[in-house]
């Protein structure tokens, strides 16, 4: 009876053991009979979607540091394939880190979340053109002090990709030619500019070129304060210190009353 048994078993084994190869078979072919998977970043022609628009950046001469944005290279659909591209890519980093993607439940879909997380959240800023800034004219020819803030930082360091998070505070003196832009735009303008692997310094440089550019006024005072979790987290693990700039343009510059006035305004700050 247990012999039965056993021969019973063994016919039940071969049997399954060809059913599972022919299962396999069949799921082969169907797997390439399908459009390439996600870790098969190179576009249908072969080259990888990354590829293309750096050539097209370095044929028009375009910087494409990690705090410029890339926007006006990037052809419609190259951004889910840009995806695909750094899961593929994110995907590597995880194996080499040892980590068991194939069974470890909470890492499964890290490297895809990962590659998301860059290129349509964190540093969605390098990716997707300048947001519609509105222009109201100047009807009552306002030449006063106007200040918005705190408008909030997110950020990360070019260095370690760590979290930058902190405040900014933007003063513009206006001329009575001066278009007056929506007050939201100025966070949104921030959002766009801070949503890119940054140093702080040149930060607010950008920020402060892009609003001139936008606005023309008589002068622009502009002040970040932001933790540095490169600092904090890892590093030198100073958990409280903080970095201050500022940025003076125009009027700012040549009158110290201005820019008193406008230190003296920052609430919170004094
Ligand atoms: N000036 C400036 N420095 C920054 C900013 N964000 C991060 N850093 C610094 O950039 C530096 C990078 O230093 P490295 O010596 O190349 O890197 P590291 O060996 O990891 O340095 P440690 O952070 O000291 O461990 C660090 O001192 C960071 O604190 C920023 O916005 N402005």
């Amino acid at each position: 009876m247990r012999r039965f048994r056993k021969r019973r078993s063994r016919k039940t084994s071969v049997k399954q053991a060809r059913g599972f190869a022919g299962t396999m078979r069949a799921m082969l072919k169907e797997l390439l009979a399908t459009d390439a998977p996600a870790s098969a970043a190179p576009s249908a022609e072969g080259t990888p979607v990354s590829v293309k628009i750096r050539e097209r950046l370095v044929a028009a001469r375009k910087r494409f540091n990690a705090n410029d944005n890339i926007s006006e290279f990037i052809q419609p659909g190259e951004l889910d394939r840009l995806l695909d591209e750094v899961e593929a890519k994110m995907q590597d980093v995880l194996d080499s880190m040892v980590i068991d993607t194939a069974t470890d439940h909470n890492t499964q879909n890290t490297a895809r979340r990962v590659a998301k997380m860059y290129l349509t959240e964190v540093f969605k800023g390098r990716y997707v053109p300048q947001p519609a800034i509105t222009e109201f004219p100047n009807a009552e020819h306002l030449n006063e002090l106007m200040i918005v803030g705190p408008i909030t930082v997110r950020s990360a360091c070019s260095h370690h990709l760590c979290p930058v998070i902190g405040k900014i505070w933007i003063g513009v003196m206006p001329n009575e030619h001066t278009n007056v832009i929506g007050l939201s735009k100025y966070a949104r303008l921030v959002d766009w500019v801070m949503g890119r692997p940054q140093i702080q310094e040149e930060a607010v440089v950008q920020l402060a070129d892009l609003i001139m550019d936008k606005t023309q006024p008589d002068g622009l005072a502009i002040v970040m304060e932001a933790s540095h979790f490169c600092m904090s987290w890892r590093g030198v693990r100073e958990m409280d210190s903080k970095m201050l700039n500022s940025v003076m343009r125009g009027v700012f510059l040549k009158d110290p009353a201005l820019r008193r006035e406008f230190l003296s305004l920052i609430p919170g700050r004094n």
